[in-house]
């Protein structure tokens, strides 16, 4: 997607103190690299979202992609439909990420009308939509501001429109969740980062970035209204989910 050549190198030396993981200029340089290192499937889901886009999101329906860093999510949207097929607003809390996001999609989708603001997911104002994508952001949330959030989503979403979710996910057998960590820390190992890097990061994000189970999403997604609701994508500890309102 956007420019690639900034390897994360962010968590390379040794750090007395390593602060919390938080999304700065920094983390913006170098974030195409570090997710697709990091995440497996992230191409795979990010990918899909055009295509499934294509074939339910009603003409000129407006859309969300909530928690959009670099706009990712919206570039696929835009590489499988026409710049009349929706209108679209991302948000995303860090400024530093709002800026280069502005970039990226002004110089990739032009003729879209498509509107980055700097915003938190949990007050930022919505109108209705056909749908709203949220990938990868939810875990970074106060767990206990997720059930207001997905609410809110759902009470959004007009009938018949469709909410994804993709989150790194934990699981309830203690001896699935390590096995899912370990293989996820050799995915990271497969590219390129070092022992370091991987202890490094990890403790950045403790108390940062929690994850759900996959029970969990689906019992609050239950809650808030959706009956139909399905994991369509799941590598490792990282999966993907959709919810329709009927
Ligand atoms: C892992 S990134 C999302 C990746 C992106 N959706 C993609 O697929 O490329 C998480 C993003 O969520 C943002 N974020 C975290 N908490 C947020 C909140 N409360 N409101 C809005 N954005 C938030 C961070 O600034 C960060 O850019
Ligand atoms: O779980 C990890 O170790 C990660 O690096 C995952 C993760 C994510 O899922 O958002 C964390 C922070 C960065 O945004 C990129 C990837």
């Amino acid at each position: 997607m956007t420019d690639a050549s900034y390897r994360d190198a962010l968590f390379t030396t040794p750090l007395d103190r390593v602060a919390s993981f938080s999304f700065d200029e920094q983390v913006v340089r170098c974030f195409p690299d570090m997710i697709r290192r990091s995440v497996p499937g992230y191409g795979q889901i990010i990918g899909m979202l055009g295509v499934i886009a294509a074939r339910h999101l009603r003409r000129g329906a407006h859309v969300y992609d909530l928690g959009c860093s670099l706009g990712a999510s919206t570039l696929a949207l835009c590489q499988q439909l026409p710049a009349d097929a929706f209108t679209l607003d991302a948000v995303d809390l860090s400024p530093a990420m709002v800026e280069r996001a502005r970039e990226v999609l002004t110089e990739h989708c032009p003729g879209y009308t498509v509107n980055v603001h700097e915003g938190d997911i949990r007050h930022f104002p919505l109108r209705s939509a056909g749908l709203i994508m949220v990938n990868f952001t939810l875990q970074f949330l106060d767990p206990e501001d997720r059930e207001a959030v997905i609410d809110r989503l759902y009470r959004t979403l007009e009938p018949g429109g469709m909410l994804i979710l993709a989150e790194k996910i934990t699981f309830a057998d203690p001896t699935r969740a390590a096995l899912m960590i370990d293989w996820h820390h050799d995915f990271k190992r497969a590219n390129g980062y070092s022992e370091l890097e991987i202890s490094q990061k990890r403790n950045a994000l403790e108390h940062v970035m929690i994850p759900d189970t996959l029970e969990t999403h689906h019992d609050r997604l239950a809650r808030s209204g959706f009956n139909r609701h399905y994991t369509w994508f799941q590598h490792l500890n990282f999966a993907a989910m959709v919810a329709f309102r009927d």
